[in-house]
Order: C-alpha cells, then structure tokens, then sequence
C-alpha cells in the first residue's frame, strides 16, 4: 500500500521511524515531510500535502503526526475528500477505518512510545472499512455537506 506521512518536529523522529519499518513491511512510503528536524516548523503545510495526496491516490492511506495529533489532524481533515481521524489506540484505529472509512489517521508522538504509536499505526494501516450500509450513509451525509460548503 501507498503511505504518505506528514509530520512537524514534535512527530518527526516516529515519521522517521515509520518509514523505515512501514518500508521494511513492504509499503511503499511517501514521506510529504518535513525532510529535516527543525523545532521551529509547523505542521499544517506538511499534513495539508500528504493529505491532498491521498485524496488524488485511491486506496492510499496518509499518516499525520504531530506532539498530540490534533492540529495535524485539523490541518488535513481542511482538504476536500480526506477524513482524518485522531487516534490514540489500537481500538480507535480500528473503528477509524471500520465506522469512519478514514483515510488518514493522527497520531499524537508525544503520547506514545515509538513501539506503541506503530501498533496503533499498523492497526490503521490494516483495518478495512466494513462497508455497513449505517456507516456509508453517515459517510455520505458528511460528503453531501462537504460538496454544498
Ligand atoms: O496540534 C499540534 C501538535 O501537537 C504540534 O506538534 C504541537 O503544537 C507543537 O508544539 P511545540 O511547537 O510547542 O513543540
């Protein structure tokens, strides 16, 4: 699968880190940077471009990660067509992709270790959207909305 990672400096030793393993699992990862640590960046350009990469990528998947997760999950929920979802354990993960058909996850790097914050990661990586018909009606409710705005 393609994987597109963004991040800040808060998130850029666990993107490092999940592009050498996710590549070590055969993925094939895009890293949208930043390319080099600076602990004055900001994090909305970089989840902005992985995000908009998802959309153009079907069946693709992006990871964002920041200090909590949150503002990179803003950030790339701003692009039409991506839904990200902020997940902080291998259960939120799961119902990310299951429930939420989210097509890129948040994760916060100051939350976990590097171990844990890949389990959650490869939980979201490895989950398939359950196509339940109550689920793909409230996915296209949000669509709907997305489209009149
Ligand atoms: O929601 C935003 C992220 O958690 C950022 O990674 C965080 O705000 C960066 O914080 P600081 O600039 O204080 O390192």
């Amino acid at each position: 699968m393609r994987v597109y990672l963004g991040a800040d400096h808060a998130g850029y030793e666990l993107k490092t880190h999940l592009a050498s393993v996710l590549s070590k699992e055969g993925h094939e990862v895009v890293d949208c940077g930043p390319h080099a640590y600076d602990a004055e960046d900001d994090y909305p350009p970089f989840c902005i471009d992985a995000g908009e990469r998802v959309v153009a990528d079907p069946g693709s998947l992006g990871v964002v990660i920041g200090g909590s997760g949150n503002g990179e999950q803003i950030a790339a929920n701003k692009v039409v067509g991506v839904r990200a979802a902020l997940a902080w354990s291998v259960e939120t993960a799961q119902l990310a992709r299951e429930h939420n058909d989210a097509n890129v996850v948040g994760i916060g790097a100051r939350m976990h270790t590097l171990d844990g914050a890949t389990e959650i990661v490869t939980a979201f990586l490895t989950t398939q959207f359950s196509g339940v018909d109550r689920h793909i009606r409230r996915i296209a409710l949000i669509s709907d909305y997305e489209k009149r705005s």
